[in-house]
């Protein structure tokens, strides 16, 4: 996209438009009329209660390189209680601070089902980002804001009273991300297929306008194939060290037990179990970022060729390596039929609404803590004991690692599925089960016969999950096949930028259009008319 468009004109200065998309993994952050947003950063928080009567240690000197990123929680204790007076909340926002090991830190996400569901934790987020990384008074540019066509009404007057009484802005749009990735894709008409980290949405979008009741989205993306590779490497008795646990590592030859030595400082920590999930989903995502590769037809195996895939040598971050072959595909199956299986464990954060907090403070687990035994460790080979903290171990070494099984993770996640069934005719289906080219498929048919043949001639894929080598051609081959009557025809940008960013292209786009300035509400016009009012008539 060429930044051709004219900035903003609001109150008759010439002022560009900020524009900010929030999804479930990324927060994009930047300015109207630019090609891409200025600032990417993680959509999750690390929060860390801690006694302020024995409050200095070792690794309060580590944080304080990073003091940028930390910011301080406003009070969040019961009033005037003892416990208010002897405990301070941090909370630690951007990418540097949250992956910095700290103890006691919980890692928690502040979005469920792709919608915000912590508003006190995304005004930081957002302010973080427009103060620290764009560095803009937000009190003087006007603000687009995307959502999800199924984000509640309640989201809606929440997300418009933070704008203007906290942020403080002169003028706002809220946006639907669907529209703003027709935009983005220079559309009128399209079919919107969204894959990224929690949810996976396909939403039709007819003379640049949101048809809500066929619009459909599960829970089938990125996060969900973490969790299945994980699974997969648990069969294959692989377990993974993350990161920030290898101080160095020695090349060993693929399939040898990996020699590591770990990072001492670790030691005097508590690692809480939550950022050891969220440093392990940074590997299970490389794996896949790098792994994965969709077939052009659903594989059954039976009777079938074997379909054509190149072996692959993946290496872990503590040096234990392996080819991997059939599993490159296998895993991304599970996108095209989740009903194979359907639960796999989940390494998404927990939102804050959820009680992982307190399911975690009941199995903290230090990381001296040899009691721990990881599910997957290996039986094969035993421990060869290293001098000067070296680790000689199978790459499924447990005993620095808090244990993550299947089931204790699934618990604690926030559970979707009661809430399906009510879904159905609420704008964004939630249909149960539907794989991706099914979901599509059933939108398609879903949508008024007179519409059907241009969302199949348009169909755009978004988001970071749609970058697996193959993908499209297996939704196209799956689509037509289903769909013989239409013409099917896929579009999928080759530039990664444009795939994970679309919606804040398609915003950005949006704002610095001269015809835009109509569309922004004030904030006179905001007090004037009430919030009620304004969803109703200008964000219907
Ligand atoms: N090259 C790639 N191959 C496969 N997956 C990828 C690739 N690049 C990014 N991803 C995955 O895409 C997901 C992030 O996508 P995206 O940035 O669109 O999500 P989001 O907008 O933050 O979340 P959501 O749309 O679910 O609210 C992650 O799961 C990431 O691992």
């Amino acid at each position: 996209m060429a930044s051709t468009s004219a900035p903003a004109i609001y109150g008759g200065d010439e002022v560009s438009a900020l524009v900010i998309d929030t999804g479930s993994s990324w927060t994009r952050v930047g300015f109207a009329g630019e090609d891409a947003p200025k600032a990417v950063i993680p959509t999750y928080y690390g929060m860390r209660t801690t006694d302020v009567r024995n409050e200095s240690t070792t690794e309060d000197k580590i944080e304080d390189k990073d003091k940028d990123g930390d910011l301080e929680m406003k009070d969040a204790s019961p009033e005037n209680s003892l416990e208010q007076k002897n405990t301070k909340k941090s909370r630690f926002i951007g990418d540097e601070s949250l992956h910095l090991p700290r103890s006691d830190c919980e890692i928690i996400s502040p979005m469920e089902d792709g919608c915000v569901s912590d508003w006190d934790a995304i005004t930081e987020i957002w302010d973080y980002a427009l103060t620290h990384q764009l560095r803009v008074d937000p009190t003087e540019h006007p603000l687009l804001l995307t959502e999800q066509v199924w984000n509640s009404q309640e989201n809606r007057k929440r997300a418009m009273e933070i704008v203007f009484e906290e942020i403080n802005v002169p003028a706002f749009y809220l946006a639907k991300s669907a529209v703003c990735s027709s935009f983005a894709s220079g559309k009128a008409n399209s079919l919107i297929v969204d894959v990224g980290s929690a949810v996976a949405s396909v939403t039709p979008v007819i003379d640049g306008l949101v048809l809500n009741k066929p619009a459909c989205h599960t829970k089938y993306a990125g996060d969900y194939l973490n969790g299945k590779i994980f699974d997969m490497l648990v069969e294959q008795n692989v377990s993974i060290n993350p990161r920030y646990l290898i101080q160095s590592k020695t090349q060993v030859e693929p399939g040898q037990p990996s020699i590591f030595k770990r990072k001492s400082v670790l030691e005097s920590m508590k690692i809480t179990e939550s950022y050891h999930k969220f440093q392990s989903k940074l590997v299970l995502e490389e794996w896949k970022e790098t792994m994965s590769q969709a077939l052009p037809f659903a594989y059954t195996g039976a009777e079938q060729e074997e379909p054509v895939y190149e072996d692959r040598l993946f290496e872990f971050p503590d040096g234990y390596a392996s080819v991997m072959s059939e599993v490159r595909f296998k895993t991304t199956e599970f996108l095209f039929d989740p009903e194979i299986i359907e639960e796999a464990t989940d390494f998404r954060p927990a939102s804050s609404t959820t009680d992982f907090i307190r399911t975690n403070e009941k199995r903290e687990i230090t990381m001296e803590d040899d009691e721990v035994k990881s599910d997957t460790e290996r039986e094969t080979t035993a421990d060869k004991p290293l001098p000067d903290n070296t680790i000689a171990k199978t790459s499924t070494d447990a005993n620095v690692i808090p244990s993550i099984t299947a089931t204790e993770a699934a618990t604690a996640q926030p559970s979707i599925e009661g809430a399906i069934n009510n879904e159905f005719s609420a704008p964004g289906r939630r249909p149960h089960n539907l794989g991706l080219s099914s979901l599509i498929i059933d939108t398609i048919n879903s949508c008024d016969v007179d519409v059907r043949s241009h969302l199949a001639n348009n169909i755009v894929l978004t988001g970071g999950t749609t970058l697996i080598p193959g993908l499209a051609d297996r939704v196209n081959n799956d689509v037509q096949a289903a769909l013989a009557g239409l013409k099917v025809r896929i579009y999928a940008p080759g530039n990664t930028i444009e795939r994970k960013h679309s919606a804040w292209i398609g915003g950005s786009i949006l704002a610095s259009l001269g015809t835009f300035h109509q569309l922004w509400v004030s904030k006179k016009e905001y007090e004037e008319v009430g919030i009620d009012k304004l969803l109703e008539k200008r964000f219907r």
